[in-house]
């Protein structure tokens, strides 16, 4: 796997650094509120929101949903389809979404007005990696990790064609692994 990368663009310690400074803000926003619920987006978040919850001191349950994006591989469509919808009913509960990147939004976009219609107390947005230049829409991210630029990475969760998830940092493929 290593022998694919190109750039390692932040380290495993940077990334812990940096997933302790949000999670310290996260306990710091909600110590008036009871509990929280984190939703996970399957399966990129999935790495990024275990070692996120780990940081957070305050009540803390977990949903997950894996939501599904028709069109190429590598850019969502908007057309966003329920996979696994959440176990549990949102009524009245203070949620974060959790995710591990965001491009063009389109995913995020649909999923907060998908939320948003469940009647939630609040909802509170919370991404690892943003790439801004690549907004298709308008949303607005609570937590944000990194910036990055319009170059598609892997690792820590995040996949090329379900590879390189277990890749402890985050980095860009060299030309020739994409095949
Ligand atoms: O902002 P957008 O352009 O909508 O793209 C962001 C989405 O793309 C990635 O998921 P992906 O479809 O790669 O699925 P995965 O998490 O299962 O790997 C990522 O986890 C987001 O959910
Ligand atoms: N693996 C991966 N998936 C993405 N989805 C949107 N941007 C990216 C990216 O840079 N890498």
């Amino acid at each position: 796997m290593k022998k694919d990368v190109e750039e390692i663009l932040f380290t495993k310690d940077e990334i812990a650094k940096k997933v302790k400074e949000i999670g310290m803000q996260i306990t710091k926003d909600y110590k008036d509120k009871n509990e929280i619920l984190v939703v996970g987006v399957l399966k990129g978040a999935n790495v990024f929101l275990g070692d996120l919850i780990r940081e957070v001191n305050i009540p803390v349950y977990v949903d997950f949903m894996a939501v599904s994006s028709y069109g190429q591989s590598t850019e969502s469509s908007g057309v966003v389809r329920i996979i696994k919808d959440l176990d549990t009913d949102i009524e009245g509960k203070h949620v974060i979404i959790v995710e591990d990147i965001v491009d063009t939004g389109l995913t995020l976009k649909y999923l907060t007005e998908n939320l948003m219609s469940r009647k939630l107390e609040s909802l509170k947005i919370c991404a690892l990696l943003d790439k801004p230049e690549r907004r298709k829409c308008n949303i607005s991210l609570d937590y944000i990790g990194f910036n990055i630029p319009d170059k598609f990475i892997v690792g820590y969760g995040i996949d090329y064609a379900e590879r390189y998830r277990n890749l402890p940092y985050i980095a860009v493929l060299k030309e020739e692994a994409y095949q």
